[in-house]
């Protein structure tokens, strides 16, 4: 494939379809808050925010936030860190129809977690069903996430994400009220050595 494909990927509905390592499936799939499982498997847990700004959405964003075209929303982008090291790239978009009483906090979140602050924890929160991709190298997402990656410093070392290597994503649709909010989450091939880390899970499935 050429072209402007290569910035769209395809998402799917079952997490087989994107040829991830199987090491990798159980924090694909996990449906409960990536933020709370991410806490299990390491000593020091911290969210690391990008930016919050408003912006223009991704273009395989627009379809599933019901919008014909790409559009204005406000995003969010964060580093999931265990002890120290980045494991996740965080992007989440609310379009700019959303108000203030649809989202309240979400202005307001600085460093703290939408997992454990809003989305698991507020009865009118409606979660759909996760999506999963393969993100190519050329994939604006995955070209963040390497950027993000370049420029966290220490913990993030160089020689285990390579230019070419895709990246595996997942992204769920929350609603409150009338407002929509799309996360998407990265994985970091990091993330595969937190597996191992058994000695420091303390709630597993
Ligand atoms: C969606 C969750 O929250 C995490 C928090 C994010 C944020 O605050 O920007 C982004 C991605 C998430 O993994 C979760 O814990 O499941």
């Amino acid at each position: 494939m050429r072209g402007p494909s290569l910035r769209l990927a395809r998402w799917h509905n079952h997490a087989n379809a994107v040829g991830a390592p199987p090491a990798l499936r159980h924090w694909l799939t996990d449906t409960g808050s990536l933020t709370v499982k991410l806490s299990a498997h390491s000593a020091a847990f911290r969210l690391q925010r990008l930016h919050q700004y408003p912006a223009t959405c991704l273009a395989d964003e627009a379809a599933a936030l019901g919008l014909a075209r790409p559009g204005r929303v406000q995003e969010r982008e964060v580093l999931l860190r265990c002890d120290n090291t980045p494991v996740v790239f965080g992007h989440s978009v609310v379009p700019v129809s959303a108000t203030a009483a649809d989202w309240p906090l979400f202005g307001a979140l600085g460093e703290r977690p939408l997992g454990t602050t809003v989305l698991f924890s507020d009865p009118l929160v409606a979660r759909s069903d996760l999506q999963f991709a393969r993100l190519q190298p050329s994939h604006p997402l995955a070209q963040r996430a390497r950027r993000a990656w370049a420029g966290a410093g220490a913990g993030a070392t160089q020689d285990d994400l390579s230019e070419q290597a895709v990246l595996f994503a997942r992204r769920r649709l929350y609603r409150r009220r009338h407002g929509l909010l799309l996360v998407t989450e990265v994985f970091f091939p990091s993330v595969l050595a937190l597996a191992q880390a058994g000695h420091l899970i303390k709630n597993d499935e």
